[in-house]
């Protein structure tokens, strides 16, 4: 029988059924979570992306020990950035990737396109067999991306969220998930914020009060750390 666990969370507990669960990892690549990569280029704080990284790490040990599926979602676009849109796109104004790269034009190319060191994931976080792999070329990872039928295919319903940025690409994947009926739960010391620490704390308040569920790496592996694969046959 498929075992459901009560995993600690604020505001209250949340029931999910690990088969039916996902991890997903936002966009921990270079570009957001190392010296010289996008973020730090254009003035971010992200000395605080090194211990999200060992966090994450054992909250995907954790989940592949419990059969529990693991997303890794990249950012970015194509060499030619096509895909980030012209100046008709709001993409174009807002993106700091590409405010920064017209700044300084000797990083033309470097930011965030596909085949660079900027797009790759951290050496820590290599997706493992089993791990599936989405690309997304805006915020929100459902946003013109397979992670909806992804999901669907697999009965999926609830999405645990770790990776960089909490205020941006978790919290815009986590609203438009909360839309398409999905429960979604952010582990706090697995995510990290692009801007001042405030903007970290407003983003899991307006999760915990209005789109989701707030949890801790701790209670993540205190919880799914107990479950033996072969206990969630159906
Ligand atoms: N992964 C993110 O949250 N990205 C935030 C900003 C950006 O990609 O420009």
């Amino acid at each position: 029988m498929a075992q459901t666990i009560t995993l600690p969370c604020r505001p209250e507990p949340l029931e999910i059924d690990p088969t039916k669960t996902a991890v997903i990892v936002i966009d921990m690549q270079n570009a957001y979570a190392s010296p010289g990569g996008y973020l730090d280029l254009a003035g971010f704080d992200i000395s605080g992306a090194k211990a999200v990284i060992q966090n994450i790490k054992g909250v995907l040990e954790t989940a592949r020990g419990a059969d529990v599926q693991v997303v890794y979602f990249q950012n970015g676009w194509d060499p030619d950035y096509v895909e980030a849109g012209g100046p008709g796109s709001p993409n174009w104004h807002k993106s700091n990737a590409l405010k920064t790269m017209r700044a300084r034009p000797e990083l033309e190319g470097t930011l965030l396109a596909r085949g660079t060191w900027d797009y790759e994931l951290v050496d820590e976080l290599k997706p493992q067999p089993g791990d599936i792999q989405l690309h997304k070329t805006r915020y929100s990872g459902f946003f013109n991306s397979q992670l909806d039928s992804v999901l669907r295919s697999r009965g999926i319903r609830n999405l645990v969220f770790v990776g960089i940025a909490t205020n941006v690409c978790v919290e815009s994947t986590l609203r438009d998930g909360f839309f398409l009926e999905y429960f979604g739960v952010v582990l706090e010391d697995a995510t990290h914020q692009a801007g001042p620490e405030f903007v970290q704390q407003a983003a899991l308040y307006n999760i915990e009060k209005f789109f989701g569920w707030v949890s801790s790496v701790a209670d993540f592996k205190g919880v799914v750390g107990q479950i033996a694969p072969d206990t969630q046959e159906a």
